[in-house]
């Protein structure tokens, strides 16, 4: 197969853009130089798009469950095959160390053969009917037509996570990447043609004004489901966009995590989950640690220990050997860090590590400890998604639990502790989709992902990552009497 650098959009099967459409730069946040052109597509090739996926759809939707689970299967097994080039590709416009970037590649590509084998499991169900002449089936199709709309922090894996249980499902997609990480999403459309999917069952609209084209798919009545990651604020929009048409929703929104420390913990399971929580990904997940609760007690042996390991952390581009935090995505990813640093200073937060721009420039900022954090902070309140762990102080487990729960999202909580007793009652309380305990990283495509409160609805990957995709019909057998 030839290169994964692909420049146009990819719409029906195929590759539009040479020529008649505007293009758009794409950066390379480590240099801020410009690494390619990509098509810059609007209402017109969005509306295309759906009319392609409604055809593909009445073909695709009649395909065995086996036949799908194949060509998802050979589309993961292409990922794995080109996963150096792809990793590099991811890395050069996203930022991500390679180490990180090789990861996500298997990551996503995980969901491609999760989903292939879920495909096969989509059961209905026969219920003992009411009536002695009636049979009462239960049966699981395809929702339709899917748009979904993805940011640019994984921008392999929350195509694939989205994408696998739609082919799964028998749905046909439609694609709108984030603006900064549209090259990932074109190269990975280009392993599923090789791969054998059939034309218009995905296709990926690449443009600069999400407005336009979203707001295209999101007015069409074709378009029966939009599932979307990304911060609240733009969900909330979508959500109020879906009600015209009544579309289905998965929404997988910003998160606020807490991270609590007892002092009942192991001190170096904890400084390890929290350096994996809070700087995976330069801080920028959704799931990263935010706020950091410590335990009195313990709480100037962890600060420390937690600044020390941070201090070595390796800032640099992710294509150097031994990079453990890359720049910030953009221009306004790194202001919203300036800010919160700057806010929490002027409030009495000690800076323990880092605290500033990083001396080699650009979009790097210095991986950050601050200890004293309160809730009058910005960073209390607001996802940093950036390389700053703030650590609050705590005396009781009442407490902790009140901090952790006092914010509008949902998505992920952590805590660590040695007490089973513990480790069950502080699970129960803690309002979030997802737990980790004596653990930092939670995200696999075996367990279902996703938030409560404003964090967003419904669950991707797991068994319940297909339902989503999937419309429940009952069917009543009558007048089965001799
Ligand atoms: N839950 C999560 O995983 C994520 C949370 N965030 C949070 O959101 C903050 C801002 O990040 P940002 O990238 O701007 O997140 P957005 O929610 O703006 O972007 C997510 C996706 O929505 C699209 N989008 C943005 N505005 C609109 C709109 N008006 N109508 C339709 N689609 C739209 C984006 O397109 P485009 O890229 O072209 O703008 C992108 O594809 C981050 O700092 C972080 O706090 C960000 C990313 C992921
Ligand atoms: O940040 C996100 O948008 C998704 C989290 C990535 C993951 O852990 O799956």
């Amino acid at each position: 197969m030839d290169t994964l650098w692909q420049h146009e959009a990819f719409i029906g099967g195929a590759w539009r853009g040479a020529g008649d459409l505007r293009r758009f730069p794409v950066l390379d946040p480590a240099t801020g130089e410009t690494i390619a052109e990509v098509a810059d597509c609007g209402e017109a090739e969005a509306e295309a798009a759906i009319a392609e996926a409604a055809i593909a759809y009445e073909s695709w939707r009649g395909t065995t469950a086996l036949e799908r689970s194949r060509v998802l299967r050979r589309w993961h097994d292409l990922m794995m095959e080109r996963q150096e080039e792809l990793a590099r590709l991811l890395t050069s416009e996203q930022g991500k160390p390679l180490a990180e970037a090789r990861g996500e590649v298997a990551y996503a590509a995980s969901f491609l053969s999760w989903f292939a084998e879920e495909a096969r499991r989509a059961y209905g169900q026969v219920v003992p009917a009411h009536r002695a002449d009636a049979e009462v089936v239960v049966l699981k199709e395809p929702v339709g037509v899917v748009a979904a709309v993805t940011p640019w922090n994984f921008p392999l894996a929350m195509i694939t996570r989205k994408v696998g249980p739609a082919l799964a499902a028998g749905c046909t997609i439609v694609v709108k990447p984030a603006e900064d990480t549209p090259l990932s999403a074109l190269a990975l459309a280009r392993l599923g043609e090789a791969a054998g999917v059939p034309a218009g069952v995905v296709s990926i609209v690449t443009t600069r004004d999400a407005p336009s084209v979203v707001g295209a798919l999101m007015r069409s009545p074709t378009v029966r489901k939009l599932s979307f990651t990304g911060s609240t604020a733009t969900g909330k929009l979508l959500m109020r966009q879906s009600a015209e048409t009544v579309k289905r929703l998965s929404l997988e929104l910003g998160g606020n995590a807490p991270l609590i420390v007892f002092a009942d913990a192991d001190l170096d399971v904890a400084v390890r989950g929290t350096l994996a929580s809070k700087f995976r990904n330069t801080g920028q997940t959704c799931v990263c640690a935010n706020r950091i609760l410590v335990e009195d007690a313990i709480y100037d042996r962890y600060a420390e220990a937690l600044a020390e390991a941070v201090r070595r952390l390796k800032v640099a581009p992710g294509t150097v050997e031994g990079a453990a935090q890359g720049p910030l995505i953009n221009r306004a990813g790194f202001a919203k860090v300036e800010r919160h640093v700057a806010d929490a200073r002027a409030k009495g937060g000690r800076i323990l590590a880092g605290g500033q721009p990083d001396a080699q420039g650009g979009l790097f900022f210095q991986p950050t400890v601050i200890a004293d954090a309160t809730p009058e902070m910005a960073l209390a309140d607001e996802e940093t998604f950036g390389p700053v762990a703030a650590l609050f102080r705590f005396q009781t487990e009442d407490e902790a639990i009140r901090l952790a729960n006092a914010t509008e999202t949902g998505l992920s909580a952590y805590f660590f502790t040695r007490d089973l007793a513990r480790a069950w009652r502080v699970a129960r309380r803690l309002e979030a989709g997802m737990v980790g305990i004596n653990e930092g990283v939670i995200s696999t495509e075996v367990a279902p992902f996703g938030g409560v409160k404003q964090s967003g609805l419904g669950r991707e990957g797991a068994a319940q990552g297909l339902e989503e995709y999937l419309e429940t019909k009952y069917v009543l057998f009558g007048g089965l009497a001799a």
